[in-house]
């Protein structure tokens, strides 16, 4: 590993696992590879946190294929040459998801996540870590203030009671600028094709209005994670 990595993105990640006592010895961690460029960096960065920490766990990488037949070849071959074991499951909801009146996408990770929490269980992981990261937080931030009027995002650990699932973010102090240079330069292995409601969804839409902000005021994605990690009733109604 390059020693300006520390510097550029481990340590963040290091920070989050700390600050949120994400991940403690032995436990086992199933990663979500949706073929994009945030999974395969969560991997990338927990192989790393794992050769340069105390901590000692265990890795498992997961694909769902939803039907959109995402060719995964190079990312299973890269998890081979690392040692990690590879899980690819079918579930073929495309029908399903484009013949309901409520949103594709809502559908589609409702679907996801009941998977994951199955083969969660199969394979005895304790724990599901997810690529989210900053620039996805202070979107989602953004989505739910100005389309629902709410003060609410994901937050970096959760529960989900119905599944019974630990969720982990490992990348919620990394901005997306960070994981795109790294996949790059590193040349992580993307899955081919891609989803048909990619970018045509209202996410795009913010992304643009971060960068008209971020333009005026560069350190507007720190700012926003560190007003919600300070959160104090006292200075809202
Ligand atoms: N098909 C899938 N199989 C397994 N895990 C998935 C899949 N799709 C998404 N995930 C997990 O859920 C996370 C959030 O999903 P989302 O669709 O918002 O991805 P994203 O933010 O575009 O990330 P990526 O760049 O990895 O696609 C992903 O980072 C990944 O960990």
């Amino acid at each position: 590993m390059k020693k300006w990595y520390n510097k550029l993105f481990l340590n963040d990640i290091r920070k989050s696992v700390e600050n949120y006592n994400m991940i403690e010895n032995g436990d086992k961690i199933l990663v979500g590879l949706s073929g994009g460029k945030d999974s395969i960096f969560l991997l990338y960065s927990l192989i790393l946190l794992r050769k340069n920490s105390y901590l000692d766990f265990n890795i498992i990488g997961l694909h769902i294929d939803i039907g959109l037949k995402i060719d995964m070849e190079s990312t299973k071959y890269f998890l081979t040459e690392n040692n990690i074991p590879y899980i690819h499951e079918n579930i073929d909801i495309m029908d399903k998801i484009f013949e309901d009146d409520k949103s594709p996408c809502y559908l589609c990770s409702k679907m996801k996540r009941g998977a994951i929490a199955r083969i969660s269980k199969e394979v005895g992981t304790n724990k599901i870590a997810l690529g989210h990261h900053k620039t996805d937080l202070v979107i989602t931030f953004l989505l739910n203030l100005i389309y629902t009027g709410k003060l609410d995002t994901f937050k970096p650990i959760s529960y989900n009671k119905k599944h019974d699932l630990n969720l982990i973010r490992p990348l919620i102090y990394v901005e997306e600028d960070i994981i795109k240079k790294i996949v790059s330069d590193e040349n992580l292995p993307l899955g081919r094709g891609k989803c048909p409601q990619d970018k045509e969804n209202k996410r795009s839409e913010l992304d643009e209005l971060l960068k008209y902000i971020e333009n005026k005021y560069p350190d507007f994605q720190q700012k926003t994670i560190t007003a919600i990690e300070n959160f104090s009733d006292d200075n809202l109604w």
